[in-house]
């Protein structure tokens, strides 16, 4: 039987989310139905809304979630009713090139549930990045449903479903930072937070931490940045330079999405340094580099979807490093909020007051 319950819709280009009823069906062959159990409100939530990703409105919005499995469709053996989960962007196949090639990001063959979840008048609505976990339930394909422990809370574990995952494996798995590299990350939102937490685990001695706001950066240094850059009162890549003996650092991650940090970042790098590029940008986005510089800097320029991740390796284990004690999730989130507060967590993500408002069903 198909179920109507609440969930955050994007209607158009720009105007403010509503809460609405949408009408989840039973979970198909492949397909499970998942009781939200939180969900954090991160950027590219924004950008669906402002079409800064595409046009398939409406959307149901919200992508970084953590719930229980209520149903299961036919043939489904990855996970069963009752099971805590973790949600990702995709059911990857795990036998085309990109998948064969350790990058399942670039699947060229996912298995993501098909759109069928509607508002009550039959539109269909594109969940966000696959998911529309901005909602009491949802239906995703069982593949992107990664187990995790139990015990671990909700609002902790739903991050690891975006904005951790991909900060932490920005420098783990794309910018393979190691022992003793130096590291620099321009914005520390939720996503370039993770990456200076990443970056503190992977056992970097210098991590420089860069955001427009002394709030931020004072969170950076509890997560482990060893240096902190204000750009409205320092040059950044003067700063990072004078931070790393002249020569830029050994990996730069961009989490921002802009064109002036984009530059920063492709200047902030050591000669043979590594950019991992993080942030998104909008179609209109711009910049313009001399290619004697392109050309001239060795090291690697690359770009990071979901940390490189596979969920089922990367979430059981940084569960395990948040119930240690060793990956201080909880400094994640600022706030929790209700359903009905995601507008404003927004306006509140727009002015840089938060890192991460986390919705909690
Ligand atoms: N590649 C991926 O897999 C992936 C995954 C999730 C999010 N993202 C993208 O990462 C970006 C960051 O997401 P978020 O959720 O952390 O956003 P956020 O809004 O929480 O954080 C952005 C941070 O950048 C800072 N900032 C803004 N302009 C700056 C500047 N000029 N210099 C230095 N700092 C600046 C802000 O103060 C803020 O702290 C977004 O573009 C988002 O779409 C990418
Ligand atoms: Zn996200
Ligand atoms: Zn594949």
């Amino acid at each position: 039987m198909a179920q109507e319950v609440r969930g955050v819709i994007a209607r158009t280009k720009g105007a403010s989310v509503e809460l609405e009823t949408i009408v989840v069906p039973d979970p198909g062959p492949g397909e499970a139905v998942v009781k939200i159990r939180s969900c954090g409100v991160c950027h590219t939530d924004l950008h669906y809304r402002e079409g800064g990703i595409n046009d398939a409105f409406p959307f149901l919005l919200g992508h970084e979630a953590a719930g229980t499995v209520e149903s299961v469709g036919e043939g489904v053996t990855e996970v069963a009713p009752g099971d805590f989960v973790v949600l990702n962007w995709r059911a990857v196949c795990g036998r085309c090139r990109a998948c064969r090639r350790g990058r399942p990001w670039y699947c060229f063959d996912t298995h993501n549930a098909k759109q069928r979840m509607t508002l009550t008048d039959g539109t269909e609505l594109s969940p966000a990045l696959g998911i529309g976990a901005f909602a009491e339930k949802t239906l995703v394909a069982a593949g992107q449903c990664t187990k995790v422990d139990p015990a671990a809370s909700p609002a902790a574990a739903g991050l690891l479903g975006c904005g951790v995952m991909a900060g932490i494996g920005a420098a783990i798995n794309t910018g393979r930072v190691g022992r003793g590299d130096s590291v620099a990350v321009i914005g520390c939102g939720g996503v370039g937070m993770a990456a200076v937490a990443g970056s503190a685990l992977a056992g970097a001695a210098v991590v420089i931490a860069v955001d427009l706001d002394d709030r931020k950066l004072e969170i950076a240094r509890r997560l482990g940045a060893t240096h902190t850059v204000n750009s409205r009162s320092q040059e950044p890549v003067e700063a990072i330079r004078a931070l790393t003996g002249g020569h830029g650092a050994d990996i730069v991650i961009e989490a921002v999405g802009r064109p002036e940090t984009y530059k920063q970042a492709f200047y902030a790098r050591d000669l043979a340094g590594t950019v991992v590029l993080v942030g998104v940008p909008t179609p209109e986005m711009r910049i313009d580099l001399p290619l004697q510089d392109v050309f001239g800097r060795g090291g690697a320029l690359k770009s990071s979807w979901y940390g490189d991740c596979l969920p089922s390796r990367d979430f059981p284990m940084l569960i395990d490093l948040y119930q240690q004690g060793r990956l201080d999730l909880d400094a994640f989130v600022t706030e929790t909020i209700e359903l009905d507060g995601v507008e404003e967590a927004f306006a509140r993500m727009r002015g840089g007051d938060v890192l991460r408002s986390v919705v909690l069903l």
